[in-house]
């Protein structure tokens, strides 16, 4: 077991190697290297963390596993998000061996246990009573660990590994299902969702990051429960929906939130999309939800979540169904974009997004048909354009919109001609004057300020102007 501490065989290795330092301790009579070794810590993981609390508790005389998530994970072959431990000791006898740990959920038998800087929750076996809310149970008996294990969502996670040992404990045939890449729930699925209306979004979420397939009697419960989300808060929903939507397989994860229902549920704007034509000379794919899929299948594999929701979000408001100031007509294919902007506005607020990534997405919605102008702007209007912190995001955004639609590439490549282009130099630099200038030049501050500096770094932008003289000499003209 890791410790903080050095181990023995390094100890002497690092005792050898420093014997070659400057201050070399070597007992006189035997001429063995007394020098303290240096002391050198070892990084302890979340697993070295969680095993050791496993191992002091099965010390005390108790049964302790990892479970969950984590043994999932690890047979999988992939990084554990954390640790979590269901043990045979009650919550009181976790507290007496963690004193001062977390006892928030203690009622329901779980306590969160700090070591090495990890948390890690350790959970007593239990039986789940009834679930009047449809979201946590009323109450709970502890049990056995099979009990424990059936009263679990799905049979990949109902797995329990014995840590000193690495042993597989498997009452629900999580393993064979793992290996068959198959999502199941354990038990009668249909009990599995009425107590918790979570899991219907976690089967979609679990089968979009692990790419698996959905067991059919699971799916139909899905199906026929898909209502039950509406107990479910915003955001919860919001989590697991946010962890499907930047897997890579995220264009399935959403064809199954909306064949389950459940995007109906918390996303009914993106069912308008289904079946919404587009001129064939622009989108010879189809129509707009077939082409929103395969620019999210097209994003690399690691894209950021702004990008992904922005990618989901940029044409929601093309359903001619749609109405805006100017007419239904003019949105459907001319001005969505601003229109666009505001549902994935109002959408993201609803499931109470932070304010940093609605403004992200909203901006990059608004902008997305910009792209096809570009090659007509300004410098100035370009440059000020690209300098937009979102803007790599928004490339890649049209790079997809293109490839999954026309295939055009000439904007795209202008722009990464220009950013080479511009690259030498900031693309919006600090400007040569500004408004101490105009009050020197006897200006009082009002609206005319702001459309005089504006110009003036337009020229800037414009390269017609490089010295703060001739910005100087230019404003002197154009206040007149
Ligand atoms: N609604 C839920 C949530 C969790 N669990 C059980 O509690 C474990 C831990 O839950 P959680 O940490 O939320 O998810 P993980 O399965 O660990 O998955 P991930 O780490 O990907 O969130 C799950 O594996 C599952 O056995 C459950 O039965 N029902």
């Amino acid at each position: 077991m890791p410790t903080g501490g050095p181990r023995g065989s390094d100890r002497a290795a690092e005792t050898k190697s420093s014997s070659a330092g400057t201050c070399q301790q070597t007992s006189p009579r035997s001429g063995i290297d007394l020098s303290p070794a240096p002391l050198q810590f070892f990084p302890v993981t979340a697993r070295d963390a969680a095993a050791d609390l496993a191992a002091r508790l099965s010390r005390a005389g108790h049964t302790a596993y990892f479970a969950g998530g984590c043994v999932r994970d690890r047979l999988l072959g992939r990084e554990p998000k954390d640790y979590d431990i269901a043990t045979s000791a009650t919550p009181r006898q976790i507290l007496e061996l963690f004193p001062g740990s977390n006892e928030v959920g203690a009622h329901f038998g779980v306590i969160i246990v700090r070591h090495h800087g990890f948390h890690t929750e350790i959970a007593t076996f239990r039986t789940d009573g009834s679930y009047g809310d449809g979201r946590r149970p009323d109450s709970v008996e502890f049990s056995t660990p099979e009990e424990d294990a059936r009263r679990r969502d799905f049979t990949i996670n109902g797995l329990f590994e014995d840590p000193p040992s690495g042993e597989i404990i498997d009452y629900v045939g999580g393993r064979s299902d793992l290996q068959a890449k198959t999502l199941r729930a354990i038990g009668e699925a249909a009990d599995r969702f009425e107590e918790d209306a979570l899991r219907l979004l976690r089967a979609i979420r679990f089968a979009t990051t692990l790419d698996f397939d959905i067991e059919p009697t699971t799916w139909q419960a899905i199906v026929l429960h898909a209502e039950g989300l509406r107990r479910i808060s915003p955001e919860r929903i919001r989590d697991e929906f946010s962890r499907l939507i930047v897997a890579p397989k995220r264009a399935r994860g959403l064809e199954l939130l909306v064949d389950s229902g459940l995007a109906k549920v918390f996303f009914p704007e993106v069912l308008d999309l289904i079946g919404c034509d587009q001129p064939p000379e622009w989108h010879p794919e189809g129509d707009v939800y077939i082409h929103t899929r395969i620019m999210l299948d097209l994003l690399p594999d690691d894209a950021p979540l702004e990008l992904c929701l922005s990618v989901l979000l940029h044409d929601i408001a093309k359903p001619p169904t749609r109405t805006f100031d100017e007419g239904a007509d003019r949105i459907r294919f001319n001005g969505h974009d601003a229109l666009g902007a505001r549902m994935a506005h109002d959408i993201l607020r609803r499931l109470k997004y932070p304010n940093q990534v609605i403004e992200d997405v909203e901006f990059m919605v608004s902008r997305h048909m910009q792209f096809m102008n570009v090659q007509q702007m300004r410098t100035a209007k370009l440059k000020r354009f690209m300098a937009a912190p979102t803007f790599p995001l928004e490339l890649e955004l049209h790079r997809v919109d293109c490839a999954s639609s026309n295939g055009f590439t000439d904007n795209l490549e202008f722009l990464i001609e220009k950013g080479e282009e511009f690259a030498s130099e900031p693309l919006v630099p600090p400007p040569l004057v500004n408004g101490r200038d105009l009050i020197d030049l006897g200006l009082k501050p009002g609206p005319r300020f702001k459309e005089l500096l504006e110009a003036a770094q337009t020229e800037q932008l414009e390269g017609r102007l490089t010295t703060r003289e001739a910005a100087l000499d230019w404003l002197r003209e154009a206040a007149r």
